[in-house]
């Protein structure tokens, strides 16, 4: 080993000083940015914060004023920052988790790693006993007492009813020849089906009030919450309050009367008064989830309608095979004959359409949760009370998941899908409550569609409603029908 003297030391030193003042700056700068690349692939997720508490709220809430709809936000992001990035949306800090196994690693760890998170007027709309709020220990309980509705017996007479209602209502719209709006015409008829099996209420003015009501809260759920009359959130807190004091009202009458006995969701929720506290909602309890599960179901499954719809105008050969698929189940059964479960499930090409409608529709866009903890997914370190919103609608799309992602195909579903890859309904212990409810409706409705009628689409518009949570066109897709025995 060589050893040198001091002298030596200095001599070497002396005559390389350049060298030497190179070496160590290039150590120095490797060291920095070695430090600085590993930052970047961990913690600094590309994107901007902006101020403390508005950080880029406007720019979401102008982006979902915009005829493009919040979605726009996202993308434009996209554009400028990768497939990840972070934003500040109202106080909060967002990441959007564009991926299989970001979703994957949010929805397999709801309640442990992760809870739901709602930005302030959509956790103020919805209350803090609704299933999409509580916590963990009462999530169980609500969810496992909410299940009666959607046990096959209730779901079973519901399509009865649901088809038979149906039935006369498109038929009084052939007659009368003129052109209608899907969304709107489903947002009643679903609505109707669910307040009768929920609370048996089926008088019309009645309805009218209550839908009066969940509309207002719903436009609500994205606005600016500020108290001041005349805004969006103002009628939404108001409107909230009004359909608390009408259910509680009606929950006492209930009780007070023993002769007002129903055979519906209420009614249920009622006779286990007596049941111990774990066996049983809490008024408030009821009174949320009551509006959890019309919110939940309605909109949801109207915009999935008309997207169904829409699509199918769009795609004439679809459209034949789904008409051949139902013509065949109505010819198996007798002249008049509502729709039953056994044939909802006859109809596996039907199904396929709803989901590939599912798949490019993204009617909830993302879902939203907060990181309980700090944590990493896919090498991305989240910070604890960070958002992370499961990117359902970039998943859809995804190239790398869905071969031809803008081609409108239901039989890529003739494969099962990968794990987290197809997510409409969520996965996990958070999975949509009323998935079984909302394919029958949407069945039944595109069975009676398809074998009874043609129809062309009065708009093409294809704007987005801003006004919503939810994806769905502004135009609600105007249709005429043409009864098919006139063709
Ligand atoms: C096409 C129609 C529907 C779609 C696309 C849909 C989608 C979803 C999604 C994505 C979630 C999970 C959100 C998350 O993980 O954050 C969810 C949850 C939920 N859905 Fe649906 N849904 C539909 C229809 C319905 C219907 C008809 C009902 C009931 C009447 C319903 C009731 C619920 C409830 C109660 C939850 C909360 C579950 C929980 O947090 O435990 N949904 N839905």
């Amino acid at each position: 080993m060589m050893i040198f003297q001091r002298e030596q030391l200095y001599l070497l030193v002396k005559n390389n000083y350049e060298i030497i003042f190179c070496a160590l700056l290039a150590g120095l700068i490797t060291s920095f940015l070695t430090k600085k690349l590993k930052k970047s692939s961990t913690d600094a997720i590309p994107g901007r914060l902006g101020l403390p508490f508005v950080g880029e709220t406007f720019s979401f809430l102008s982006a979902t004023y915009s005829t493009k709809g919040c979605y726009d936000f996202v993308q434009l992001r996209r554009q400028s920052y990768g497939k990840w990035f972070k934003t500040r949306l109202f106080g909060k800090v967002h990441i959007f988790v564009p991926s299989v196994v970001g979703a994957k690693a949010i929805l397999s760890n709801d309640f442990r790693l992760f809870n739901k998170g709602y930005v302030k007027p959509t956790a103020t709309v919805l209350g803090m006993s609704s299933l999409f709020c509580v916590p963990v220990e009462d999530h169980k309980r609500i969810r496992r007492l909410l299940t009666g509705p959607f046990s096959m017996d209730s779901l079973s007479k519901l399509v009865q009813k649901f088809d038979k209602m149906l039935s006369a209502e498109l038929k009084k719209l052939a007659d009368e020849g003129k052109s209608f709006v899907v969304l709107d015409f489903n947002m009643r008829i679903t609505f109707h089906a669910m307040c009768d099996m929920l609370v048996s209420i089926t008088d019309e003015s009645l309805l009218n009030k209550i839908e009066k009501d969940v509309t207002a809260m719903s436009n609500a759920m994205l606005s600016f919450p500020v108290m001041i009359p005349g805004t969006t959130y103002y009628k939404g807190v108001k409107a909230r309050e009004s359909f608390l004091s009408f259910f509680e009202e009606m929950i006492n009458r209930r009780r007070r009367s023993s002769k007002e006995r129903h055979q519906d969701f209420l009614q249920a929720m009622l006779d286990r008064d007596s049941f111990p506290d774990d066996e049983k909602l809490r008024d408030c309890e009821i009174i949320d989830n009551l509006f959890a599960l019309i919110l939940a179901g309605q909109g949801t499954t109207a915009a999935a309608i008309m997207w169904c719809v829409k699509f199918l105008d769009e795609n004439k050969q679809v459209q034949k095979k789904l008409r051949e698929e139902q013509l065949s189940i109505l010819g198996n059964k007798p002249i008049g004959d509502s729709l039953c479960l056994e044939d909802l499930n006859k109809m596996s090409y039907g199904l396929k359409v709803v989901k590939e409608t599912l798949r490019m529709s993204n009617v909830i866009l993302w879902f939203p949760r907060v990181a309980l903890d700090d944590c990493k997914i896919q090498d991305v370190e989240i910070k604890k009370g960070w958002h992370v919103d499961v990117d359902a609608a970039h998943i859809h799309y995804d190239p790398e998941v869905y071969k031809d992602p803008l081609m409108f195909n239901p039989s890529r579903f003739d494969e099962a899908q990968k794990p987290y890859s197809y997510i409409p309904f969520g996965s996990g212990q958070r999975t949509c409550l009323g998935v079984n409810m909302a394919n029958m409706l949407i069945l039944v409705f595109l069975h009676r569609l398809t074998t009874g009628y043609k129809w062309i689409v009065d708009d093409q518009d294809l704007s987005i409603d801003t006004k919503s949570l939810l994806q769905k066109l502004k135009s609600g897709v105007p249709i005429t029908l043409t009864p098919l025995k006139d063709i």
